[in-house]
């Protein structure tokens, strides 16, 4: 017997309370349309994610491809055109003001690529990272944790010193202990190490791992820094505003760090395949299938000249 409509319905609902189910961060179907003198920008076009609490993840993808918008959306600070996207519980959609700030102060940290823009030049590391601080109404007293914190990211040393006083890699990890200062869920980083050489980025990197391992702080970082993305467990790879590819590390059976790379399969069976692969074949608009015992085959279509009158 064919299900009835309102059996339908139950059923679209169970799948779609399933997806993610209480994870940290979940995005499902988001989709982010930008508008601009009548024009229309799809920066996010039904991109699905799930991260862990705990998790340390890279994204990566070329330049457009919707990194920072997804970050924007994530951090409170933009809000998505249709979807889903929850952190840690909240619901980013249907967030009232009130909450959005609370959510921002308290919930998620952010640490911008331009180091300018996370820091005041005219006060030192220590009085940057009790601001966010004072902001939230925590006692004078209460406020030794930052202390704690640039300590923990190697910069105590810093502590006394006016922000044009310190070296890049330095004020990126002032800024790491500002984002943590109010103990949130989760760090969002876009490019922090964008302005840094390698050996500096280095250890903005490591300070990003210390708050991940110590505090158990969820980070995402979007990077173009292949030094970043190898490594962090998962590095996932946005491609038109859709995750289209994930790479896994884990330790082989010698200590070695295998990396394994899986396009992402959506709920409806779609996935990217790796443009240099298209290319490689000729793929284009339309593929062969072949379901094999293990395996699915996909072929160039057959030449048919007479198709395209
Ligand atoms: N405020 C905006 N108004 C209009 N279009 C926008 C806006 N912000 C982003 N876009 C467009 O949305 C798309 C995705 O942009 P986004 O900045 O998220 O990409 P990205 O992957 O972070 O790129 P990059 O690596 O260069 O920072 C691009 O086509 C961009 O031009």
């Amino acid at each position: 017997m064919n299900p009835t409509l309102s059996e339908l319905e139950a059923e679209a609902a169970r799948g779609k309370a399933a997806f993610g189910g209480d994870a940290h961060i979940v995005c499902d179907n988001l989709v982010r349309i930008y508008k601009t003198e009548g024009v229309e920008v799809v920066a996010l076009q039904g991109l699905d994610l799930v991260i862990e609490e705990g998790e340390l993840v890279a994204v990566v993808g070329a330049s457009g491809s919707g990194k920072s918008t997804l970050l924007n959306v994530l951090s409170g600070l933009d809000v998505p055109t249709a979807g889903v996207a929850r952190v840690a519980g909240m619901d980013l959609l249907s967030m009232t003001p009130k909450d959005r700030l609370r959510y921002r102060r308290s919930v998620v940290g952010f640490i911008w690529q331009q180091t300018a823009r996370n820091l005041l030049p005219y006060l030192n590391a220590r009085e940057n990272v009790e601001l966010p601080m004072k902001l939230a109404g925590m006692p004078r007293g209460d406020r030794g944790r930052a202390m704690d914190l640039l300590e923990l990211l190697g910069v105590a040393s810093c502590a006394d010193r006016k922000i044009p006083e310190m070296s890049g890699g330095e004020q990126q990890r002032v800024a790491i202990a500002v984002a943590l200062a109010n103990s949130p869920q989760l760090i969002l980083a876009d490019e922090p190490t964008g302005e840094l050489d390698s050996e500096t980025s280095e250890q903005v990197f490591e300070a990003l791992r210390t708050a991940n391992r110590q505090l158990g702080v969820t980070v995402v970082i979007v990077t173009h820094d292949p030094l970043v993305a190898s490594q962090v467990d998962r590095t996932i790879g946005i491609r038109d505003g859709r995750t289209s590819s994930e790479t896994l590390r884990r330790e082989g059976a010698e200590g070695e760090i295998v990396a394994e790379e899986y396009a992402v399969l959506d709920r409806v069976g779609r996935l990217q395949l790796p443009r240099d692969f298209m290319n490689a074949l000729n793929m284009e608009r339309r593929v062969r299938l072949e379901l094999e015992p293990d395996h699915i085959g996909v072929w160039p279509a057959r030449e048919e000249p007479d198709d395209e009158r």
